[in-house]
């Protein structure tokens, strides 16, 4: 499969289901324990493919008793963090909270964060700082607008806020990095940038990490796509080279959609 592996250094595949404000503590449970039975029963091999759910804070400790309980392999993480550790944040979620919960993961600079929450770049290094603090693994998200993209600039934007989000980091934080390629045009309406505009900016991605760190940090880094992928656009997207994993919002929300898009070596050995 060629997302898995460069020759030197193994990317394991990461399937991501970004519930957003979406799905209860008991729906939650729910619609997880379905997704472990469902993969379960088709005999998924996690050590071929990762899977990780990123739930609403307040279903996290559901989700973290449901997987110790029943010493499931799903993977989990928080859908933002504060970039302070503690103190008088009212309503913010610390990283030391999540790591707590047993969380692997936690997205940084969602597009709804930049967009609605009006999140800076500077704001979002912060974030990527207290997430590495906290032995939490950021997914960072990057990516363009439509303007930025009519305007053909999307390649130097998403570089842009890249640079920003990463600066500081030593390279061995960086080589654990994963990035989220979302072009903002392409979520939540229907609209899928193609395999090949996904290939272009996780290759451009790619590069400037080498640039920024070395090549042995680039080929480390896992790159996701994220943007209206479902179970028939799932599998040509992770063909390209340089995609090692897609970030899924709407859907996530459905168990057998999301189970197929993780079993998307299946679609392209069958399909
Ligand atoms: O985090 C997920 C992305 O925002 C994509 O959402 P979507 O799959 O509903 O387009």
């Amino acid at each position: 499969m060629t997302s898995s592996t460069n020759g030197t250094y193994d990317r394991r595949p990461l399937i991501a289901g970004n519930w957003k404000m979406n799905l209860d503590h008991v729906q939650g449970i729910t619609l997880l324990q379905k997704l472990a039975w469902t993969l379960d029963d088709a005999k998924h091999d996690y050590s071929r493919v990762e899977v990780a759910v990123f739930p609403p804070f307040t279903d996290l400790r559901g989700v973290q008793t449901l997987v110790k309980g029943d010493d499931l392999d799903i993977v989990y993480g928080g859908q933002d963090l504060s970039p302070e550790d503690s103190g008088a944040y009212t309503g913010d979620i610390s990283g030391q909270f999540l790591e707590k919960l047993g969380c692997t993961y936690v997205l940084v600079g969602h597009s709804e964060r930049r967009t609605i929450h009006n999140e800076s770049d500077e704001l979002l290094n912060r974030k990527v700082q207290a997430a590495y603090r906290h032995n939490l693994v950021p997914v960072l998200c990057v990516g363009e607008g439509l303007e930025v993209r009519q305007a053909g600039t999307h390649v130097e934007h998403t570089l842009a806020q890249l640079r920003q989000d990463v600066a500081g980091l030593d390279p061995e934080q960086a080589g654990e990095l994963v990035v989220a390629y979302e072009p903002v045009w392409a979520i939540g309406t229907g609209e899928v940038a193609g395999p090949a505009d996904a290939q272009e900016m996780c290759a451009a991605i790619r590069a400037e990490l080498a640039a920024l760190f070395d090549e042995s940090v680039a080929a480390r880094v896992r790159l996701l796509y994220g943007g209206s992928v479902k179970a028939s656009n799932a599998a040509a997207i992770l063909k390209e080279r340089d995609v090692d994993g897609v970030l899924v919002g709407g859907a996530s929300l459905d168990v057998d959609e999301f189970a197929n898009i993780v079993r998307f070596e299946h679609h392209l050995v069958t399909g």
